[in-house]
């Protein structure tokens, strides 16, 4: 048995996660979640990486205080976790560290993914080892270098009988299919397109705080149809997987171009969760078998009563389970991940599934920053 630390900073840059994980050395064995944390970001780091990920030009002088001072509060994350447990850095076989993604372009002349990070920095500080750098050699191996986390799901939920659809709804929506144990069913895994992230953003814009709890405020207005017909021409949505977008392509300007300019602002919050029920359960519903299949719901959008309960409706007959079931809470799947990865790059196991990313193979995936 050793101990992982994974840290995720996800597309809602709401704050780092970061889950504590046991992970056996035998591949069968289920890696177990013992304890998580989210430590926000803060105003001013938000707005700092928020500005690297919507600026043309960056300065370096910018970039590298916004690293220095997103590495010092992940190093926090993990003291305040390995605290909780009287663990020192020693106990810890290494921190699977994401980063921060400021830019994704898989599908540029030059495709290109961009995760602020200094793991040297953050062996450090910690006085761990740290495997980062997840996403490029999926890339460079000619895959999209996301999502990651479907090979996660497969070790964790795969089933003797049933068929499982993971879906994770954080800034972006994630979802994998899995069929049971030896169906010829492949694994697949793609980013349906926008989960929370424009949600977010039209509350931040006319409301008070950043996230609309529960979904109440969108819950109390009105679903205008011609406006999601528009949201939902959208080309990305009918793209074949492998697919993966982000902050670049879902963004609130993509919104406001789509705007006839005398729509109530709680009717376009209504209409934006929508957008996120429909385009997800359309990329669903392909892979639903009739009475056979589970969704598992995972990402901050499972706390979004309005949202699960819109994507219920597009779904029906579908049965719909928490993480929880599994030992896991919906919101620590993502950095239980990267401990995870952070597991298999030491053992130099592959971290991909070419199936899902389109990379030409297996590629073990990350660097090793010794402590
Ligand atoms: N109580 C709640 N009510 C409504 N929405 C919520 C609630 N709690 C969390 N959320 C939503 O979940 C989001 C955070 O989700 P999560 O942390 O899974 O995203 P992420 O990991 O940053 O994104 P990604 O998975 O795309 O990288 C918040 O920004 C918010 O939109
Ligand atoms: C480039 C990037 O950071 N992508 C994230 C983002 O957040 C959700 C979705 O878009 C997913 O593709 C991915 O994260 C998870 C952890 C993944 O790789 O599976």
């Amino acid at each position: 048995m050793a101990l992982f630390v994974g840290l995720m900073s996800g597309t809602s840059l709401d704050g780092i996660d970061a889950a504590l994980v046991e992970i056996a050395d035998e591949a069968a064995q289920r890696p177990r979640l013992i304890d998580a944390l989210c430590l926000p970001l803060g105003i001013e780091l938000r707005k700092a990486l928020l500005e690297l990920t919507q600026a043309s030009q960056v300065s370096f002088a910018a970039l590298g205080a916004t690293e220095s001072a997103f590495c010092d509060h992940q190093a926090e994350a993990v003291r305040q976790l390995l605290c909780r447990h009287d663990l020192p850095p020693e106990a810890i076989a290494a921190i699977g560290s994401h980063g921060q993604t400021i830019e994704h372009a898989p599908y540029a002349d030059a495709p290109f993914t961009y995760q602020l990070d200094n793991p040297s920095r953050l062996a450090e500080l910690t006085g761990c080892q740290v495997v980062a750098d997840f996403r490029r050699r999926d890339m460079a191996a000619g895959g999209q270098a996301a999502p990651l986390a479907p090979i996660f799901h497969q070790a964790l939920f795969t089933d003797t009988t049933r068929t499982r659809l993971i879906l994770n709804l954080g800034g972006i929506a994630n979802l994998t299919r899995l069929g049971p144990i030896g169906s010829s069913l492949p694994v697949i895994g793609f980013d349906t397109g926008p989960a929370n992230l424009l949600i977010d953003a039209w509350h931040v814009r006319h409301r008070q705080g950043p996230i609309d709890e529960d979904g109440r405020w969108a819950a109390s207005g009105r679903i205008d149809e011609a406006l999601l017909e528009r949201l939902l021409e959208e080309p990305y949505f009918d793209l074949t997987p492998p697919k993966s977008t982000g902050r670049e392509q879902f963004h609130l300007g993509w919104v406001e171009n789509r705007l006839r300019g005398n729509e109530a602002a709680v009717d376009v919050q209504a209409t934006l969760v929508e957008l996120t029920a429909m385009s997800v359960a359309q990329a669903a519903r392909g892979f639903v078998e009739s009475l056979n299949t589970d969704l598992i719901v995972c990402g901050g959008g499972a706390r979004n009563g309005h949202l699960m309960q819109r994507l219920a409706a597009h779904l029906p007959g579908v049965s719909v389970l928490g993480c929880e079931a599994f030992g896991w809470s919906a919101d620590w799947l993502e950095a239980g991940a990267f401990a995870w990865l952070a597991w298999r790059r030491i053992h130099r196991m592959p971290g991909n599934l070419p199936e899902v990313t389109g990379a030409s193979g297996p590629r073990v995936l990350g660097g090793i920053y010794a402590p």
